[in-house]
Order: structure tokens, then sequence, then C-alpha cells
């Protein structure tokens, strides 16, 4: 399991004391899983659907979870949007919807400069609460292994709050018109899901008239992810399963490699082949189709469906490009794999500000993209993958209310990427499920 360490890991933590790494490390080791094994065996079906067509997948959340932010209201805003979310496209667009928030993990930041300069101070970069801290001090940017601890009892705290709104009552289809409750009369995006959560409480009276068990709608599946960036971390939550002696990563259901550790030689890569869970890797505009199908040769050997999920994130004026290839060359395999869309990573630039944003035009522009592609090759797009929040945020521009350049620092949060507000994330879900709806 351990061969990873024996190869490059890039984006690894300068950690300044391996002795305090060494006993970090060991404490993690002793905390039980977040996850079980079969929960992510039951994930991996769900994405097996998604890759024969069947389904559809829906990832979201912040681009960094923060230490501050494990409060009741922000996990419940975020679960909140993504339940609407998800309402919107199983409606709109007639498909079961693969539930999977960035949540419950999402600490560990992959940067492109190891340091920031502010006013002439150079520090390091800040690489997510699970490393150093934000605030732009020489103390707080040293890295400390004992926030990855901190990692694992946020996570922990995280995921039972999720687990209680998914399973005790909160997410029962029933309460579509309730999610919407504090939203409705302040956006265009809140008023058009209050027409369509009409339409779904009238369907749902039909079918409970038809004799359809109500409790069946009482609870939702509702899956973890993260970017499983930090080896260390991610090692010290790996578990033998007892039904099947397989090692899986028990901190999520479902953890992926991003654009800057997808090295095939390098460390990521190599663990990843070795845990059993439902995996991912993000592929950026330079993804040729031959490292496409080197990817499946190390990560899904045998083609077991639901495996390997391609998270693509070429950018709006690339994917049309760029994308077409892959999916010829993995499906000329024969091998079906799960495509979703991260129209996020490829669209950031600086505002005039200095604010890092994204606009919401963009955003859509490459979903629109990632669709054409599939409908010209006639395979199916399989998800999206977003940033986003449950806050009124102002942090990308565009989308129905509007933001402006100069709204940006009107409540700029987020402490990496700019991320998707509410109503721009319902905004999308109405468009999305639109193209869906067109693609089938
Ligand atoms: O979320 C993704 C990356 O961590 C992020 O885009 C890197 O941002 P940077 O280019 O500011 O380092
Ligand atoms: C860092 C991320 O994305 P990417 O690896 O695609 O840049 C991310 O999703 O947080």
């Amino acid at each position: 399991m351990d061969t990873w360490r024996k190869l490059t890991a890039k984006q690894q933590p300068s950690w300044p004391d391996a002795g305090e790494l060494t006993r970090a490390a060991a404490e993690l080791r002793s905390y039980p899983p977040l996850v079980f094994a079969g929960e992510c065996d039951l994930l991996k079906e769900r994405i097996a659907a998604v890759a024969r067509g069947e389904a559809f997948i829906l990832q979201g959340g912040d681009c960094a979870e923060t230490f501050d932010a494990v409060t009741a209201d922000a996990i419940r805003n975020k679960l909140k949007t993504l339940l609407q979310m998800a309402a919107v496209l199983t409606y709109a667009a007639s498909v079961p919807v693969v539930k999977i928030g960035r949540i419950a993990g999402q600490y560990g930041k992959p940067r492109s400069k190891d340091t920031e300069t502010r006013d002439g101070v150079t520090l390091p970069a800040y690489r997510g609460d699970s490393v150093n801290g934000f605030e732009f001090t020489p103390d707080a940017r040293i890295p400390d292994p004992w926030r990855m601890v901190r990692m694992y009892h946020s996570s922990a705290a995280t995921l039972n709050l999720v687990r209680a709104f998914t399973t005790g009552g909160y997410a029962d289809l029933r309460q579509v018109h309730a999610w919407n409750q504090d939203f409705v009369a302040s956006s265009p995006a809140g008023e058009r899901y209050e027409v369509l959560a009409g339409e779904i409480e009238r369907a749902l009276r039909f079918m409970e008239a038809c004799g359809t068990d109500p409790e069946e709608l009482r609870s939702v599946e509702f899956f973890s992810s993260h970017e499983g960036l930090l080896l260390e971390y991610e090692s010290a939550l790996t578990r033998i399963d007892s039904r099947t002696r397989e090692p899986y990563n028990t901190s999520a259901h479902f953890v992926w490699i991003g654009e800057r550790t997808r090295d095939l030689d390098g460390a990521h890569v190599d663990y990843f082949s070795k845990i059993r869970n439902p995996i991912g890797i993000k592929l950026g505009p330079t993804t040729s189709p031959d490292a496409a199908i080197s990817y499946l040769d190390k990560l899904d050997p045998h083609r077991e469906p639901g495996r390997l999920t391609f998270v693509v994130r070429m950018g709006a004026g690339v994917v049309r490009d760029k994308l077409p290839a892959l999916i010829e060359k993995v499906t000329s395999e024969g091998h079906q794999v799960a495509w979703i869309c991260d129209p996020m990573h490829g669209n950031t630039f600086e505002a005039p500000s200095g604010h890092k944003t994204r606009r919401f035009d963009d955003v859509l522009d490459e979903v629109k993209g990632f669709f054409e592609v599939h409908r010209g090759l006639g395979s199916h797009p399989g998800g999206i993958h977003v940033e986003l929040t449950g806050d009124d945020v102002t942090e990308c521009v565009g989308g129905g209310d509007e933001i402006v350049f100069d709204d940006l620092g009107t409540r700029y949060e987020s402490a990496c990427d700019p991320r998707l507000n509410r109503s721009q994330s319902l905004d999308l879900a109405f468009l999305v499920a639109e193209m869906y709806r067109e693609t089938r």
C-alpha cells in the first residue's frame, strides 16, 4: 500500500518537523473510519449507471472548506443548494441524480506557486486549512501536521450533520418548498424554482394517491468527496475492508486526483491505483488521448463499471476542440467511463480589483461545449462538478442576479477559488436540465 512513498509526490507541504508528522499520522491511524467500504461500493454501482447513460452526477461544494465554516448554518445551506439543484435536474431532465458533495474533507489545496507576496513580504502559500492558516503572517503559514487531525474531526462533524439531514427527514422530497423559503422573494432563480417545486409537489401527491409509500422519500443517498491530495492523510485513513480484505480510503466515498498531481508515474496515481473506492481524475487541456488510456490501464485495469470517472476541466474556449479525441479513444476501447464536466477550473481569471473570479457565462459555455461534444459522438454527458456555496456570496460574475466586477468585494469569502452562490447554482441547474433534455 505504501509504494507511493518511493515516488515523487507533488504539492505536498514542507512539514517542518518529521517527528510531529509521524505522531499526527499515528493519531489518525488510530481513529475510526468516516465512511464504510460498503457505501463506497454502492456509489460505484451508481456511477456505473451513469457510465451506462442511465443517471447523472451532481458533484459540488466549496473550493476549500475551512474549519471556521463547520457550522450548522453553512452545512445546511450547502446541502440545501445541492438538494434544490438535484430536484431541478431530476424533475426537469427526468434523470436519476447521483448526489456527491465536495464536502467533509475538501481541506487541502494544490497551488500554482509555493509562495505568496503582499506589499513586498513573501510567505509560504496558503495550502488549505489542513496544512496552514489563511492569515498572512509567518506563524500562520507554517505547515502544521496536527491540522490534518483537525481536518479529520471537522470532516466527522460535517458528515454527521449531513447524514442527519439526509436521513432524518430534512432532505425528504416533500420538503421541496421548505428548502426555498428564505429565497423565493429575492431572486428570479428562487421564483423559477418555486414553480417547479409546485409541479413536483403535485406529482408526489399523484404518486401517493397511486399507492407509493411516502416513507420511501424520507431519506436520500448523498456521498462525500474531496481531492485526495495530502497523501499522509489519505494513507492514514486507508483501511482493509473486513468483508473483502481490500484497501479502501475511508475518509470519503469518492476521492479524485487533481490536475496538478496526475503524473502517470507519480505518487498520487500509484496510491489511487491501490484503493478500491470509486475514484476520479481531473483531465485538463493538455491531456492526450493516449494519456487517458494510460490512466485507465493504471487506475482501472479490470475496466470495472463505476470505478473511474473522468472529470474534464478544459476551459470554455478549449473543450470543443480537445474533448472529442479523448472520448473517441476511450470509447474505441469498448469501455464505458463516467464523463463529467468541471466548468470552473479552466475559467478562472483575475478581476480588475485583484479578486480571482469566473464568469457565469464561461461556466455555462463550457458545460454547453461538453454537451455538444457528447451529442456529436453519441456518448453520455454524465454530470457536472462545480464549486458552490449555499450563501449569497459575490465571487463569480454574471448569473441571474447580475453580479458585476464592482460587487466582488461586497461578499468575497472563498479561501481559494471563486464559487457560484446559491442563485447562480440554481440558474446553472435549470440550464443544465434544459441541455440534458435536448441531448436525449
Ligand atoms: O482549486 C484549485 C486550485 O487549488 C487553485 O485553482 C489554485 O489556485 P492558485 O493558482 O491561486 O494557486
Ligand atoms: C484543484 C482543483 O481542481 P484542478 O485539480 O482541476 O485544478 C479542485 O477541484 O479543487
